[in-house]
């Protein structure tokens, strides 16, 4: 059993004062966290232009998120904030809107049409495991780099059937870096009720990197939208692009329009390879630093070669300690650290008045490393879910069912989440079977909240080979 506790920023024993947290949290929404933050049950802070209140309490999480969601739609400021990039995609948008974007691209994620990109993902895992074996043995790898680059080839091919090796790809993948440091940097201010103190240089940067995303998608999504009107797209059908393409209301006939395929696509890159890449990432981190999960792990996936077995995606479910591993980084380390609502009218939550358009903010990682709602919250223990301690068990499995949200709750709930969980699976299986990863002496990576939660010094670990008998 592992008993590692990864680094974190250290909470402050006394909730700064608003100003200090802004200039904290411009680097890290996590800065701005104190010690209270991790036991309290809901929280208030009032700033000059927003009143904000933070809620953890699982009874009123479930109340924001699924019982009363409409009372409390996703916050405007987050759509404003990513509006240059995602237009008025699925993530962001609210009420008769976001339910027909959300009824058109159901179809898309259900678990049995995710199985039929299996081999897409196959292929992504495959580049990744020659790029690797082409490494020397013992190299310092950045990890966070490479999955990065695995989870954008995989959204690249699934969707779009494109590698990340095409130069567009590449040319998206790049500009998408620079928007991703910018945006949370444009997000704070707006915030915080002072959207003057906003850089114009860094708007400017980040507009042009969102236009030139969104230019290059279109470019590549036009033939294909085109093909499809005129009943020529054969072919490339069994991608997610076609069956975006195919899908229609049930009620008025009409699919997405040009416009809004750019949305939805620009939005599936982000949505979905930011975060695999980031939990991932911390995945390999903490199997770098508890070394006899890692050799479990590996003696679990060594038997198969995921690549080429028949069975496709079916194989992945007799990999319980690897889908464990997954599951505990994502309470760890989630990568969708909060999630931003307003109050619609105003309420009351638990003794608080939430005026309207206030807004609140339900976060996971707080949730996940609740002191009162889970055991040993900050300890790196996949063990913990299936302990054959028939009561810690118990214990284990209220937590799950009141604290664990990495995907969200709700109509609001991922709809990436099987697609997102076969990938995970696949990658760190694969990676596992032909590698092992050991710490770097002295390298610490500093958990920082920006989109999503990664690590501002990177995350390096020394990549290597295992021998595998033929
Ligand atoms: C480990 C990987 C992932 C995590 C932890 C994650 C987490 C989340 C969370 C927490 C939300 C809800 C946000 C909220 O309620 O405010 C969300 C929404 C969403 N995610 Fe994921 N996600 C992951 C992967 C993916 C993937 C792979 C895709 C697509 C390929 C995807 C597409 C989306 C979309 C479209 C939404 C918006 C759903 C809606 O509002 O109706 N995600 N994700």
């Amino acid at each position: 059993m592992s008993h590692f506790c990864p680094h974190y920023p250290p909470p402050s024993a006394k909730r700064p004062s608003a100003w200090r947290m802004f200039f904290s949290k411009r680097r890290s929404w996590l800065d701005g966290l104190y010690a209270r933050s991790y036991e309290m049950k809901m929280g208030e802070v009032r700033l000059p232009g927003l009143d904000l209140f933070m809620v953890n309490e699982p009874a009123v999480v479930r109340r924001v998120l699924v019982e009363q969601s409409k009372a409390f739609p996703k916050a405007a400021l987050l759509a404003d904030a990513l509006r240059p990039l995602l237009g008025d995609s699925i993530f962001t948008t609210n009420g008769a809107v976001w339910e027909r974007q959300r009824s058109l691209m159901n179809p898309s994620f259900e678990a049995a049409r995710v199985s039929l990109v299996y081999g897409r993902m196959c292929e992504a895992a495959e580049a990744m495991l020659q790029r690797l074996r082409a490494m020397p043995d013992g190299v310092e790898l950045d990890v966070d780099v490479e999955m990065t680059h695995v989870a954008a080839d995989i959204i690249l091919r699934t969707i779009l059937s494109q590698p990340l090796d095409g130069v567009e790809a590449r040319r998206v993948f790049e500009a998408f870096e620079r928007y991703q440091v910018l945006a949370p940097r444009l997000m704070l201010p707006a915030f915080f009720g002072v959207r003057w103190l906003r850089p114009w240089w860094e708007k400017r940067r980040s507009q042009q990197a969102a236009t030139e995303i969104r230019d290059l998608l279109a470019a590549m999504i036009k033939p294909r939208f085109e093909a499809h009107a005129s009943g020529d797209d054969a072919g490339l059908s069994d991608d997610i692009l076609g069956s975006l393409l195919r899908a229609r209301d049930p009620d008025t006939g009409a699919g997405f329009s040009f416009d809004e395929l750019v949305d939805q696509v620009a939005m599936l890159f982000l949505a979905g390879h930011e975060t695999s890449a980031s939990a991932l990432s911390w995945s390999l981190h903490l199997l770098a630093h508890a070394e006899d999960v890692q050799e479990r792990l590996h003696v679990e996936v060594v038997p198969h070669d995921l690549l080429t077995e028949p069975g496709g995606p079916s194989v992945l479910k007799d990999l319980p300690l690897t889908r464990n591993v997954f599951r505990e980084t994502l309470r760890l380390f989630p990568p969708v650290g909060f999630l931003a609502r307003e109050s619609a009218e105003g309420c009351t939550l638990r003794d608080k008045h939430v005026p309207a358009g206030a807004a609140v903010i339900v976060s996971p990682w707080l949730i996940h490393r609740h002191r009162q709602l889970w055991q040993d919250p900050d300890v790196f223990n996949p063990d913990r879910y299936d302990s054959g301690d028939a009561a810690a068990d118990q214990a284990t499995r209220e937590s799950l069912r009141q604290a664990y949200l990495p995907f969200g709750m709700g109509p609001r709930v991922c709809i990436g989440t099987a697609f997102a969980l076969q990938e995970a699976s696949l990658i760190l299986a694969s990676f596992c079977r032909e590698f092992r990863v050991a710490p770097v002496p002295g390298h610490v990576p500093e958990p920082v909240g920006r989109l999503t939660v990664r690590s501002a010094n990177g995350i390096r670990l020394l990549l290597s080979k295992r021998m595998l008998s033929a």
